[in-house]
């Protein structure tokens, strides 16, 4: 082995190692001719590579050179001379330069009220509401989904026994109250009334049907006519 490797070091043949069969490759020119003084199995055994690009394509042909007038013109040269060591160019002053502006005269929005971030009671992460509505423990509160007028669902409206309908679904959010990542206060707004519109306003990302599903209690369904 260690006499293989110097001879690869030195280029001296190994003596040990019988010599290793490499492949050469050769420059093939194409036939001269085609003019079929050559037999049909002369050219059947004829393996020589066509010359690639062919000889007569027109990627071999010399490529045209520009004049200056034909090329695209340069950039403009920025003005260089109206600028003070260490001071930014201030892009409006200088149509020329790509310098970003590096400070805004407009205030800080103040954070949107909207969207506050509620600090949860341990045990109540986003994955402690799954492990707990994979449970199998019952969070709807009743037997078999029924058709529930608006009316029915202004009766469950109390932190104990809250009902909200979204996309026409009526969901008991009573046990998802304390996981909600926007605040028990903010879920409660939808209690006993149709939520949609202030759900999809707030996060119409969240989808509702699985986080909610199960805690399905039925859907929303017109107020019956009387009479
Ligand atoms: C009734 C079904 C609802 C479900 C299943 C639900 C679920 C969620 C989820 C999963 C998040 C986290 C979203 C995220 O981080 O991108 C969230 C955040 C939030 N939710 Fe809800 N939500 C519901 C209703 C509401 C309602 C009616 C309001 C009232 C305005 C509300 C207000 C918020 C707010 C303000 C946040 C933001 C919390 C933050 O930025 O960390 N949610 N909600």
């Amino acid at each position: 082995m260690t006499s293989y490797l110097r001879s690869w070091l030195t280029g001296a043949p190994s003596t040990s190692t019988p010599t290793l069969d490499v492949p050469t490759f050769q420059r093939i020119s194409p036939p001269a001719s085609d003019d079929g003084d050559e037999t049909e199995t002369e050219r059947d055994n004829d393996d020589s590579i066509p010359a690639f690009p062919a000889l007569n394509s027109a990627q071999r042909a010399k490529p045209a050179i520009l004049s200056d007038s034909a090329l695209m013109p340069p950039p403009p040269v920025p003005s260089l001379a109206s600028r003070t060591a260490g001071v930014p160019l201030r892009p409006s002053l200088n149509p020329n330069s790509l310098v970003v502006p590096t400070t805004t005269t407009q205030k800080p929005q103040k954070p949107s009220k909207k969207r506050e971030k509620v600090a949860l009671a341990p045990g109540h992460s986003a994955l402690d509401w799954a492990a707990l509505k994979s449970s199998g423990t019952d969070l709807r509160g009743v037997d078999t989904l029924t058709r529930i007028p608006p009316s029915l669902l202004k009766q469950h409206r109390s932190k104990t026994d809250a009902w909200t309908a979204i996309n026409g679904k009526v969901y008991n959010i009573t046990a998802y109250l304390p996981y909600h990542p926007g605040g028990e206060r903010e879920l409660m707004r939808v209690a006993g009334r149709d939520g949609t519109h202030l759900f999809a306003s707030t996060h119409a990302w969240v989808n509702a049907d699985f986080m909610l599903d199960s805690c399905l209690v039925g859907f929303l369904v017109p107020e019956p006519q009387s009479g």
